[in-house]
């Protein structure tokens, strides 16, 4: 099994898709994409076409050539790419894995599939192993987002023995509120062998001192360095100051949320911190309007999150 050489750690950023006006992938910033998250980030792990990359709105050609351009671009810049193959259909979910293992991707990821649901554990996996056996040679991480799959399965109920029937299960990005699931997790993973990725990123503090070996998550496209920081404080054990990185990461998600945060936001606050044209989210999204980005521009300001690139 070609596994990576390094267990995937730290934070990974769930990148955006960036569309044109017109609703089209726009491929050609892909490249500066990945130099701003490296440089003025901070960030070298990246999590392709989940939630925030809108994945599940994307066509099968569409997020073939959107791994394959990460890929490309991440190539010696990048630590890793892993790519969410998740999808409604299982030979979808196949034939994403296969590309993904062909274009030399690092990992896969699938979610619980939501439209006709897994009633039980024992189906779920099935599903899973299904997709992982299409690219044995993978790192395979289960997404759990119980809250846009509408699937409650407990995640550390499904870690249970999960390496027994997918034998490449490499870890799990949790992303869920619940910290007692999240928690029962990190309890069983007694060798350290699986990463157990957190994905509230307002949260994140809490989940690393309850065992979180790192986290994979939207706000890291723009807030990766002021993360990295509170992460490097956590590592020191000066908790006090990552305490204060957390708070002052929150009083900004807790402000956007109030003013409706989703993935539509996100391209619009990534495009004013990067600079770089994230375009309008695909329907059933809604471009974020100007009132929210005019809001989100003066508290990123007075937060002093807002430095322009370089
Ligand atoms: C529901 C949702 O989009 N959650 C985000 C978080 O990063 C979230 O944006 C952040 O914690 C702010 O609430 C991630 O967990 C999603 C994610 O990692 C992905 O795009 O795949």
């Amino acid at each position: 099994m070609a596994f990576p050489k390094k267990k995937l750690r730290g934070l990974v950023a769930a990148t955006i898709t960036p569309m044109t006006e017109n609703g089209e992938i726009n491929f050609p910033v892909i490249g500066r994409y990945v130099d701003y998250l490296v440089k003025e980030q901070g960030v070298k792990n990246i999590f392709v076409n989940g939630t925030t990359g809108e994945g599940l709105s994307l066509s099968l050609s569409e997020r073939r050539r959107v791994a394959e351009e990460w890929v490309t671009q991440g190539r010696n810049k990048l630590d890793q790419v892993v790519i969410h193959v998740g999808a409604l259909s299982l030979k979808e979910s196949q034939e994403l894995a296969q590309h993904a293992a062909e274009i030399g991707a690092d990992g896969i990821a699938v979610i619980a599939p939501f439209f006709f649901k897994s009633q039980n554990k024992d189906a779920l996996i099935s599903f899973l192993r299904e997709v992982a056996a299409a690219a044995p040679a993978l790192p395979f991480y289960y997404y759990h987002i119980p809250s846009l799959t509408g699937v409650k399965i407990r995640a550390e109920e499904l870690l249970n023995g999960i390496q027994d029937k997918i034998p490449t299960f490499q870890g799990l990005k949790f992303s869920d509120t619940d910290l007692l699931d999240f928690g029962q997790c990190v309890d069983q993973n007694h060798h350290r062998q699986f990463a157990l990725l957190f994905g509230v990123d307002e949260q994140l503090l809490s989940a690393l001192i309850m065992g979180a070996t790192g986290a994979v998550g939207s706000t890291y496209n723009y807030l990766g360095k002021k993360t990295n920081q509170m992460l490097e404080a956590f590592e020191r054990k000066d908790f006090t100051t990552a305490l204060n990185y957390q708070f002052c990461v929150q009083r900004f998600i807790n402000y956007v949320i109030k003013l409706g945060f989703g993935v539509s936001q996100t391209k619009a606050i990534m495009t004013l911190v990067s600079g770089i044209p994230m375009g309008p989210p695909r329907l059933p999204l809604q471009k974020a309007t100007q009132e929210f980005t005019a809001n989100a521009e003066a508290k990123l300001k007075s937060l002093d999150f807002l430095s322009l690139p370089g």
